[in-house]
C-alpha cells in the first residue's frame, strides 16, 4: 500500500479541443523532487510533441490508464507562477462540465498569451515579474496604449445624492448576504451605474482585501466606466481586462486580477473567467447583451457564469439593464432574482418621444425620410447632436448590376460581399467618380476580400452599383445633405484603428460632433449630453427574422440607441423609419412599455415550448458538402435516440441546414435538442458525446450548450 499516498502522475488540463480528442486532461509522470511543489492548481510545463506547452495541474493521481511506456515526465512548475486560487478551478469545473468541454479549453484560453507561452528556456527575466512591475508600480499609466481617459470625467468626484428609486434599489442589494441574483431594471439614463458604484463602495469598505468585477459588453465601454472608476475610488487602479489590449498590459492586468491586487476589475467577457481570489461581488451591466455569449470555441455564456460563480462563492451579483433579458426576467417572476427598478431618469429628464416614420410611398433621401432629414437639420441648427443609427458598415451591404442581376456573392459563403470604400480613402462625395481601386468587395463572414470588378463578371455592364447603405455611406450623405456639419462616424471598421473609437467618443462629450453615424457600438451605455435626436434608418431587418430571439433583440437594441436621446433634459425625439409600422413590437416601444413586451414574448415562447421555458442545446456540424454535414446529424440523431429509448424528457430536432448554410467554403448544419429540465438534458449529453467521436465521415463537430442563435 505504501507508494499508493505517493502521487506519480499529473492530471494536466491543456488548451486542446477534448470534445474531439475525448481526453479532458493528460497525465504526467511526477519527478518525486519536484512533487511536494506541485499541486492542483500549479501552472506547469509538460513537453508536447517537439516542443513544451503550459498547462494547469487539475489533480495528483497514483495511478495511470495509459500506457507507462508511453507517459512523458512533467517538466516543471511555470517558474514565477502562483497557484491557481480553488474557487477559480471550481468555477472552471463546472464549465468544463456545463458546456461538456474539456478544462484546459476553458481555462488556458482565458490566460493572456504572454503567460501562457513557455517561456524560452535561457529567457533572463519571467514574464511574470514583468507583468507584475507593470502594474501597481504606475510605470505604464503613462504608455500610449493606455487607453486615454475622457477629457471631462461624466462624474464629479463627489459622489451625487442617490435619488429614492436609487436608495431603493441600493436598500435590496445592501440586505443581500450571501448568493443572491439582484436585477436592476432600470430605463436608460436612470442612473444604473451610480447605483452600481455606490454599492461598489460599500462592499470595498468592509473589507479591504476584496476584489470586485463590473462586466461590460463592449470593449467601447469599458474607458468610460475606468474613469468613472477611478473618480470615485481614487485609492485603487482598476484592472481592465478585454481582448483589444498589447499583450503587455493584458498580462499585467490580468495578473494584478489574479493575485488579487487589483480590487477593482473592469472587462468584457472574458474578464468572467479570470481568476479572481478575493472576489466579493460582480455586475452585469446590460446583462441581456448578445455579446456575453462567447460564438466561437467553448460557447460559454459570461453573464450565466457570473451567476455560477457568485452561486460557488456565496456572494451577491447585480444585473443591470434597460431590457433585461426574457431568462433574468422569468426569473424574477419565478422568485429566483430579486427586482430593483428604477423607473425614472435622472433629474428633470423625460424619456424621448418616439415617433414610426413609415418609409412606404416616401422619397428617400440616401435612405433618409423627408420628416427625418428635416428633423437632423433642425437639431444641428440648435447647436445640439444627431446620432444616426444604421446597423450594416461599410459602403454599401451589396454590388449589383442592374442591366443582368449579378450580385456580388462571397465565392465561400452564403451571403454577399459588402462594398467597403478602401481605408484612407477620400471621400467620394456622391457623383464624384470612384475609381474601382479605392474600393473592395470584403465578407464579413469569412473575411475574404476582391477588388471591385470593372465591369459586371456576367454581362461586361461596367456601370455596377452599391445597393443600399451602409454607415460609410450614409456619412457620405449626411456631409452632402448637409454640408458644414461636423460628421463622425463610429462602427467596427473606425474601431479597428487603436485609440480611433475613444478619439470619436470623447469629441462627441466635448461636443465636437454634430452628427454621429454609427452602429451597435454607439447604441451602448454612451451617456452624450448634448444628443436631443436619433434616427433609426432600418428597423426592418429583426421584425420578420428567422430567429425566435429576432424580436427580443430588435427591441433591446431599439430601446437602447433611442435612451441615447434626451439625457440631460432637453426634449428629445427617436425617429423609427420602417415599411411595417403596424407591427406591434412600435407600440411597445413608444410606451416605452418593457414589461409588456416581456411579458408578451415570454408568453409567445411558452404557448411553444421556446427558451428560457425550455432549455436547448445544439449539434453544429460542417463538411465539405451540405450532404455530409446533415448525414452526420442523422446519424448523430440516430444514436441519440438509440440512448434515449422512449424518455420524453429530451427531444431531438430534425437536422436541418444552418440559416447561413455555407461559411468559409464549408456547409454548415444543425440539430437541436430540447428538455423541459437541465439535468435530462445533461444527462442527455453525457452519454451521447462519446457516441458522436465513433460516428464515420469526416465532419466537424461542436455542441452549443444555450446557444443564443439559431
Ligand atoms: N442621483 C443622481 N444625481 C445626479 N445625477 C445622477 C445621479 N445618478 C446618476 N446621475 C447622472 O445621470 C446620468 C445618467 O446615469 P447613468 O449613465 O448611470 O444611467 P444608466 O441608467 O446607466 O443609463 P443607460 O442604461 O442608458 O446606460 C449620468 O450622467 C450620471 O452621472
Ligand atoms: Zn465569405
Amino acid at each position: 500500500m505504501g507508494p499508493d499516498t505517493i502521487h506519480r502522475y499529473a492530471r494536466v488540463a491543456l488548451d486542446l479541443p477534448a470534445s474531439q480528442l475525448g481526453a479532458s486532461w493528460f497525465d504526467y509522470a511526477l519527478d518525486p523532487q519536484a512533487q511536494p511543489a506541485i499541486a492542483p492548481g500549479s501552472w506547469v510545463l509538460v513537453p508536447w510533441g517537439t516542443g513544451r506547452r503550459v498547462g494547469l495541474v487539475v489533480a495528483l493521481a497514483t495511478h495511470s490508464d495509459l500506457d507507462p511506456a508511453r507517459i512523458k515526465t512533467l517538466i516543471g512548475p511555470l517558474p514565477d507562477a502562483r497557484p491557481a486560487p480553488e474557487p477559480w478551478l471550481k468555477l472552471l469545473r463546472f464549465a468544463a462540465d456545463y458546456y461538456h468541454r474539456g478544462l484546459g479549453e476553458v481555462a488556458l484560453p482565458a490566460v493572456p498569451k504572454l503567460l501562457r507561452t513557455p517561456p524560452a528556456p535561457k529567457a533572463r527575466a519571467s514574464v511574470f515579474g514583468r507583468a507584475r512591475a507593470r502594474f501597481g508600480a504606475g510605470g505604464e499609466a503613462a504608455s500610449p496604449a493606455e487607453p486615454p481617459e475622457p477629457p471631462e470625467p461624466p462624474e464629479p468626484p463627489a459622489p451625487p445624492a442617490l435619488n429614492p428609486a436609487q436608495r431603493e434599489a441600493l436598500a435590496v442589494l445592501e440586505a443581500s448576504t450571501g448568493f443572491s441574483v439582484t436585477l436592476l431594471h432600470g430605463v436608460t439614463g436612470s442612473g444604473k451605474t451610480e447605483v452600481y458604484l455606490h454599492w461598489l463602495a460599500t462592499v470595498l469598505a468592509r473589507d479591504p482585501a476584496c476584489q470586485v468585477l463590473l462586466l461590460v459588453p463592449e470593449i467601447a465601454l469599458t474607458p468610460q466606466l475606468a474613469a468613472q472608476v477611478a473618480a470615485r475610488f481614487p485609492a485603487e487602479r482598476p484592472a481592465i481586462l478585454h481582448s483589444d489590449l498589447p499583450d503587455g498590459d493584458r498580462a499585467a492586468h490580468w495578473l494584478a486580477a489574479a493575485e488579487g491586487r487589483a480590487r477593482v476589475v473592469i472587462g468584457t467577457r472574458l474578464a468572467v473567467l479570470a481568476p479572481m481570489p478575493r472576489l466579493a461581488a460582480i455586475v452585469v451591466d446590460e446583462e441581456h447583451d448578445p455579446s456575453y455569449k462567447q460564438q466561437e470555441g467553448v460557447r460559454y455564456s459570461a453573464r450565466d457564469l457570473a451567476i455560477v460563480a457568485a452561486s460557488q462563492r456565496g456572494l451577491p451579483v447585480l444585473l443591470g439593464s434597460a431590457t433585461p433579458s426574457l431568462e433574468s426576467w422569468l426569473a424574477v417572476r419565478r422568485g429566483r432574482y430579486r427586482l430593483a427598478r428604477l423607473p425614472g431618469r435622472i433629474g428633470d429628464a423625460a424619456l424621448p418621444e418616439l415617433e414610426v416614420l413609415d418609409l412606404r410611398h416616401k422619397t428617400l433621401q440616401h435612405e433618409l425620410a423627408p420628416a427625418a432629414v428635416a428633423a437632423i437639420r433642425d437639431t444641428i441648427a440648435r447647436g445640439e447632436q444627431a446620432l444616426v443609427f444604421i446597423n450594416r458598415r461599410g459602403y454599401a451591404p451589396v454590388l449589383g448590376c442592374d442591366q443582368c442581376g449579378w450580385l456580388s456573392r462571397c465565392a465561400d459563403c452564403s451571403a454577399y460581399r459588402v462594398l467597403h470604400r478602401a481605408a484612407g480613402a477620400q471621400r467620394a462625395g456622391v457623383g464624384a467618380s470612384r475609381g474601382p481601386a479605392r474600393y473592395r468587395l470584403v465578407c464579413h463572414h469569412c473575411g475574404g476580400e476582391q477588388p471591385v470588378p470593372r465591369a459586371c463578371p456576367e454581362c461586361g455592364n461596367i456601370d455596377l452599383k452599391g445597393l443600399g447603405q451602409g454607415t460609410q455611406r450614409l456619412e457620405e450623405g449626411l456631409l452632402e445633405l448637409f454640408p458644414g456639419a461636423r460628421i463622425a462616424r463610429l462602427d467596427r471598421d473606425v474601431a479597428s484603428r487603436r485609440g480611433a473609437a475613444q478619439k470619436v467618443l470623447d469629441a462627441a462629450h466635448a461636443g465636437e460632433v454634430d452628427v454621429l453615424v454609427g452602429t451597435q457600438m454607439l447604441a451602448k451605455g454612451h451617456d452624450f449630453r448634448r444628443l436631443s435626436l436619433v434616427v433609426v434608418v432600418d428597423c426592418d431587418g429583426g421584425l420578420y427574422a428567422a430567429d425566435y430571439r429576432a424580436p427580443e433583440r430588435l427591441f433591446a437594441t431599439l430601446m437602447q440607441v433611442s435612451g441615447r436621446a434626451g439625457r440631460d433634459a432637453r426634449a428629445s425625439r427617436v425617429l423609427l423609419q420602417t415599411r411595417f409600422p403596424e407591427h406591434p413590437l412600435f407600440a411597445y416601444l413608444a410606451r416605452h412599455d418593457y414589461d409588456g413586451f416581456a411579458d408578451l414574448q415570454l408568453a409567445e415562447r411558452e404557448q411553444v415550448g421556446l427558451p428560457p421555458w425550455r432549455h436547448q442545446a445544439l449539434l453544429r456540424a460542417e463538411a465539405t458538402t451540405q450532404a455530409a454535414a446533415l448525414a452526420f446529424l442523422a446519424q448523430a440523431r440516430d444514436a441519440g435516440q438509440a440512448l434515449l429509448g422512449d424518455d420524453a424528457a429530451v427531444t431531438l430536432l430534425d437536422p436541418v441546414p444552418m440559416a447561413m448554410s455555407r461559411l468559409a467554403g464549408r456547409e454548415r448544419a444543425q440539430l437541436l435538442i430540447e428538455s423541459d429540465a437541465r439535468p435530462p438534458l445533461h444527462r442527455f449529453l453525457d452519454a451521447w458525446l462519446p457516441r458522436l467521436r465513433e460516428l464515420p465521415g469526416n465532419a466537424r463537430w461542436a455542441l452549443d450548450v444555450d446557444p443564443a442563435e439559431i
